[in-house]
């Protein structure tokens, strides 16, 4: 957690997303403040991952505005490439090249997308993987990590790009309890090191310390957004103290 500053890094007005008839984002208004964390909390299947897949533009609204500073993301004819290369995404399942090394894993854009020179992305990669407690690891291949390891290197290869947000989608749900704490604590330092992050999240402990605001959505409506003290201690909305009773 730090001090966000009031400007929206990422605004969203009006978002509705259905899949044929089946509505899953209802009118979804939020921002996200530049150097906040703010994170997705609710019932399974009340569309959190969609919500952050439409942030990403990997799934397309039907409905409403994105907004990531001063570029319209959902205007006609955007440039959604260079969008996405702003946002980083880190998923549930890491995705790494099993046939590439580490670092290669979290250079392989710097390269190909931004041009840069091969000795230039690997110190870019190693300063990102010590970042997250990996560099020694710079060498070998995602099979010889574990599962937290190898999303730590997912989390070092978004950062290599040099996002203006980071959103996260449950990053830590795959993953052995054991190897929880340490991907955790990478998400906790950048909190609190200002990085501007999204995080659908089912961790409560995570929501409750890291996060600057927390938003509990429920049948694809936002139905409250606040400060994890009031979201936790008082959650006046019958659904969320529901939720919270399942959870806690
Ligand atoms: N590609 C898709 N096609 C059809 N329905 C979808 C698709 N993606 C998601 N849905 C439906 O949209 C609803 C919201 O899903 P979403 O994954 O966003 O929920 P969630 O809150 O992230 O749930 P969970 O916590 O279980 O991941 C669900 O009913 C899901 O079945």
């Amino acid at each position: 957690m730090t001090a966000a500053t009031a400007a929206p890094a990422l605004r969203v007005t009006g978002l509705s997303k259905s899949y044929g008839t089946h509505t899953v984002l209802r009118d979804i208004t939020v921002d996200v403040r530049a150097g906040e964390t703010l994170c997705l909390i609710g019932p399974s299947g009340s569309g959190k991952s969609t919500l952050l897949k439409c942030l990403n533009l990997l799934e397309t609204p039907d409905n409403g505005e994105i907004w990531l500073g001063e570029t319209h993301l959902t205007a006609p004819g955007a440039d959604v490439d260079a969008a996405r290369a702003r946002i980083g995404m880190v998923f549930q399942h890491f995705n790494l090249f099993p046939h590439m090394s580490v670092e290669r894993n979290v250079s392989i854009a710097l390269t190909s997308v931004k041009g840069l020179p091969r000795d230039r992305a690997r110190e870019t990669a190693l300063r990102r993987l010590a970042e997250v407690g990996l560099e020694a690891f710079a060498d070998r291949r995602p099979s010889q990590l574990s599962g937290g390891q190898q999303q730590r290197v997912a989390i070092a290869r978004a950062l290599a790009m040099q996002p203006d947000v980071m959103l996260f989608d449950e990053a830590t749900s795959a993953l052995d309890p054991e190897l929880v704490k340490d991907v955790l604590a990478v998400m906790r330092d950048l909190a609190a090191g200002g990085m501007t992050m999204a995080v659908v999240t089912h961790e409560m402990g995570f929501a409750r310390e890291a996060a600057d605001r927390v938003a509990f959505m429920c049948d694809g409506r936002l139905a409250e957004i606040d400060t994890p003290g009031r979201i936790f201690e008082r959650a006046e909305n019958p659904r969320l103290r529901q939720f919270l009773s399942q959870v806690l």
